[in-house]
């Protein structure tokens, strides 16, 4: 069955770095949620303006246009915060049943670590601590440890998906 496997997780707790492994590892499409961004929410974001259910509403109607256009082909991984319960609702909708989601979890120090030393990003870390609020961790999910390194994260996954 063809499967849309979802990383998620607050800004800077590595989904492009894992998101991308994954795919590579099952031989599969990689979209960046990040890409699909209107211009006006990437310039809010630079600002150091964190975006509200309003700016990100579009945004996950993509992302789950994306979803339903590539399940008719293949499985693939997309990667996006989907940080609320209703966000994931829409990114699912109608192919609740060809989904799984990838948490990364990891503390505000360490994900604060990793952004302070990541360079030409437009997130600045001042934000992750409203990343972390409006965070509400899945029920349902490959819940995945951080501190890990990238290849025993994707062992980690492989094995449970
Ligand atoms: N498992 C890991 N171990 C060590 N460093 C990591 C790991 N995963 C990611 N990193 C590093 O942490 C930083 C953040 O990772 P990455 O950019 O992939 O996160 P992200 O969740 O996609 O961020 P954003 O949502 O802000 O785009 C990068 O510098 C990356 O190289
Ligand atoms: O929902 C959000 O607030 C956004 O998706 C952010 O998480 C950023 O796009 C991403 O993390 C880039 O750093």
């Amino acid at each position: 069955m063809n499967t849309v496997f979802y990383v998620m997780g607050v800004s800077g707790s590595g989904k492009s770095t894992v998101g991308k492994l994954i795919a590579e590892s099952l031989e599969i499409p990689f979209f960046d949620g990040d890409d699909f961004h209107p211009k006006e929410n990437i310039v809010k974001m630079s600002n150091g303006m964190p975006l509200n259910d309003e700016d990100r509403q579009g945004w996950l109607l993509n992302l789950n246009d994306l979803a339903i256009n590539q399940l008719k082909q293949n499985s693939c991984v997309i990667v996006c915060s989907a940080l609320k319960e209703k966000y994931r609702e829409l990114l699912s909708a109608t192919i609740e049943t060809h989904v799984k989601w990838i948490h990364l979890v990891g503390s505000y120090h360490q994900i604060l670590n990793r952004m302070n030393k990541r360079e030409n990003h437009f997130m600045s870390s001042n934000m992750l601590q409203s990343q972390f609020d409006t965070l509400e961790a899945p029920q349902y999910a490959i819940n995945v440890d951080i501190n890990l390194k990238p290849n025993e994260i994707i062992k980690h996954i492989i094995k449970h998906i």
